[in-house]
């Protein structure tokens, strides 16, 4: 069964491909251009990209809000996660973190239209940013954290896994997965 996915991230589009092909879908993307606001929660941003998406017309269409929250810095950088961390790099995070509680957690939303319903499934993952880091470190494009970011219970940062092994840890795995079982529920798909 085909389901698009309106996200700009490929490190996105990866994961939810390895997570859903075992369950029979074939994720395609879709380029739309989606508006975000630059406030509010993972949950909320997810549903206003939700909307646009699903006038669209393209059939089931999932997307996909997401973002990182630092213990230290309440509520931050959260929905501007991309775009801090573009302006601000490693370095910053560093500068940011030097002395400062480091548990942070990732926080993800999946939205998806499918035959008029809309839902939204959420997920987390907890852990801590690492002390230090190699001076030059090349990410998965989308996914500059996981070089720095040590799950809770692992002995890896997510980078350095197996893709088995950052299932585990997925937030986005167990957001799909809610996806999954509710649109079983609902018998939307067989
Ligand atoms: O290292 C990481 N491992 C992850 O597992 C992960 N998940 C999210 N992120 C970061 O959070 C932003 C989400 O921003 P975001 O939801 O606005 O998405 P996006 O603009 O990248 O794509 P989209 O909006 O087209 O779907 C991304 O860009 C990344 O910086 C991650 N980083």
């Amino acid at each position: 069964m085909k389901i698009f996915f309106a996200t700009q991230n490929t490190g996105k589009l990866a994961e939810a491909r390895e997570i859903l092909s075992p369950f029979g879908f074939e994720v395609e993307s879709i380029d739309l251009p989606l508006d975000e606001p630059d406030a509010g929660t993972v949950t909320e941003v997810a549903r206003i990209k939700l909307e646009q998406a699903a006038v669209s017309g393209s059939g089931p269409i999932m997307v996909d809000d997401a973002g990182l929250y630092l213990a230290a810095y309440p509520g931050f950088p959260g929905v501007l996660t991309k775009r801090v961390f573009e302006r601000i790099g490693y370095r910053g995070i560093a500068k940011l973190l030097a002395g400062e509680d480091r548990r942070a957690w990732f926080e993800g939303a999946v939205g998806v239209s499918w035959r008029g319903k809309q839902k939204v499934f959420t997920g987390k993952t907890r852990g801590v940013i690492l002390e230090e880091w190699p001076e030059r470190i090349k990410p998965e494009p989308g996914f500059p954290f996981d070089p720095i970011f040590l799950p809770d219970g692992a002995t890896k940062v997510l980078k350095d896994m197996t893709s088995a092994e950052r299932m585990h840890y997925s937030y986005r795995r167990k957001a799909l997965e809610k996806m999954v079982n509710w649109l079983k529920e609902t018998e939307q798909v067989d």
